[in-house]
């Protein structure tokens, strides 16, 4: 059987919590099958040897995690720099955030052959390649060309914006023609297939051919949806823990006669948490039966804190925050109880359970984890609405939540209040609904499918040439 090998910038041990949703998602993953896990140590040294440190490799049950440390211009030109503050903005749809700062793009290629050069000793000729977002787009383009000809299958966590966004980026045609070198490119959602495909054809100078292929020049690659799911057996065993039992109880407790809402996220302009806080706002402003009784939880974990604009959403939100505490709050009650720290994840399930409302409203989200862990958490007798953002990847599959635009305030706080008072039998109805697709759609789902199709791709490219 073929050994798979998953490429990814982070990386964290299978074994322990994560926190963000990639890490999260391939630990589950590869823990089911086993492998090798490649990337980035986390670490940034002063001083990186010419041609790239040493590999350091460990291993954790039956999954070897191989890392290398970056210098720290490369970390600062390839992770801070053209991944964080140029791909990730662009990504969102955010140009007015771009730096297209030259030296960036420098850096990108560089750390991309470093760990091309530093995989491919590595590799075994039978091995299933299987890389993991917008850090690493060029890397199967640089292991071809130190003569790979393994199966390799690229998966996008973040969404892919349309053509006229993507052509903003100096260098887009390189980077989008760097995905031929692939087998497969996964994508989050059918709008993001959509948006690719589109590019390919129109940018690229690319024909559609049968099975979702696009091909110029003799290259072709497969482009299709696989949303990620959740481990939700892990999950629900986590909500068993006695972390997530204490934290539901004190919670709940402490919320009997008060309405709880719930957000999780890292600290992120992406997430929509300012607008999620003026719609906040804005519930307490024209239903004041919330004054005193509704709180907002907000977990906000620290994230890519050295990008500029994220340093700034930080001020703007202690700012919001600051004041609806100020407007409305008395001694007994403060609307927003704003945490800017990472929680652990095992508190998580409890976090959920006790929530009547999840507000997850994100300006643009790949995915979103956050939205399914909140489904799988609640009580089916008695369950919490999820209120979501239209602009949610999780949008596409969980149409029984609540939907909302997040750049309409007061359409949002309406939302808001609907889900406070939505009776029992549709909250029911809803959550049986989205549960069934969170439970069907799972992490294990998520694998089989685009290893299934990494397959399947190769060998029709085979054949065909
Ligand atoms: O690694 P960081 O820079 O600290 O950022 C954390 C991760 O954020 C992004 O996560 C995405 O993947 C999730 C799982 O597919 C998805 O649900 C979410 O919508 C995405 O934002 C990023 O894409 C990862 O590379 C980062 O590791
Ligand atoms: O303080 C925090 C914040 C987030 N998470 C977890 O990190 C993941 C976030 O994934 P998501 O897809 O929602 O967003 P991302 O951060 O990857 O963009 C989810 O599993 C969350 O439960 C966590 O454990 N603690």
């Amino acid at each position: 059987m073929s050994r798979l090998v998953v490429v990814s910038n982070r990386l964290a041990d299978p074994r322990k919590p994560a926190a963000g949703g990639l890490a999260v998602a391939l630990g589950e993953s590869l823990q089911e099958s086993g492998g090798l896990w490649f990337g980035w140590s986390g670490n940034v040294i002063d001083e990186a040897p010419t041609g790239g440190g040493e590999v350091h490799t460990r291993s954790s049950g039956n999954v070897t995690l191989a890392t290398i440390d970056l210098g720290r211009d490369d970390y600062e030109t390839y992770y801070e720099g053209y991944s964080n503050s140029v791909l990730w903005p662009v990504f969102h749809y955010r140009l007015d955030l771009a730096d297209f700062n030259t030296r960036y793009l420098a850096g990108y290629r560089r750390v991309n052959a470093l760990f091309a050069r530093q995989l491919r000793p590595m590799l075994r000729d039978d091995d299933i390649i299987w890389v993991h977002d917008y850090h690493l787009i060029p890397l199967a383009a640089e292991l071809r060309a130190l003569g790979c000809r393994q199966r390799i299958g690229f998966f996008l966590h973040v969404p892919l914006p349309p053509s006229l966004i993507l052509a903003a980026i100096p260098q887009h045609e390189w980077l989008m023609r760097s995905l031929f070198a692939y087998d497969l490119v996964g994508l989050q959602s059918e709008a993001d297939v959509n948006h690719c495909m589109r590019y390919m054809t129109t940018e690229t100078g690319a024909t559609l051919q049968p099975d979702q292929r696009v091909s110029v020049a003799g290259a072709s690659v497969q482009i299709m949806a696989f949303p990620i799911g959740i481990d939700v057996e892990e999950f629900r065993q986590l909500g068993r823990s006695s972390e997530a039992q204490n934290t539901y109880e004190r919670l709940r407790s402490e919320y009997s006669r008060r309405q709880l809402l719930l957000g999780i996220d890292r600290l992120d302009y992406s997430k929509g948490i300012p607008q999620r806080v003026r719609a906040f706002r804005e519930l307490l402003e024209r239903y004041p039966d919330n004054v005193r009784s509704a709180t907002l939880l907000m977990i906000a974990s620290p994230s890519r804190d050295a990008v500029n604009a994220y340093a700034d959403l930080r001020q703007e939100l202690e700012g919001l925050c600051g004041a609806i505490n100020g407007d409305f709050g008395d001694i007994e009650w403060m609307p927003v109880r704003y945490i800017h720290r990472t929680v652990a994840r095992k508190r998580v399930p409890g976090l959920c359970r006790a929530s009547r409302v999840a507000l997850v409203t994100p300006l643009r989200d790949g995915m979103n984890l956050v939205a399914k862990e909140y489904v799988v958490a609640q009580d089916p007798d008695d369950p919490g609405v999820l209120v979501l953002s239209r602009f949610a990847g999780a949008a596409e599959q969980l149409r029984d939540a609540l939907l909302v635009n997040p750049y309409d305030t007061q359409g949002m706080a309406e939302g808001i209040q609907i889900a406070l008072h939505m009776p029992l039998e549709e909250r029911r109805r809803r959550h049986r609904a989205l549960l069934e697709n969170v439970e069907r759609f799972d992490i294990h789902w998520w694998r089989e499918s685009f290893l299934r199709a990494l397959q399947r791709s190769s060998q029709t490219s085979a054949s065909a040439a």
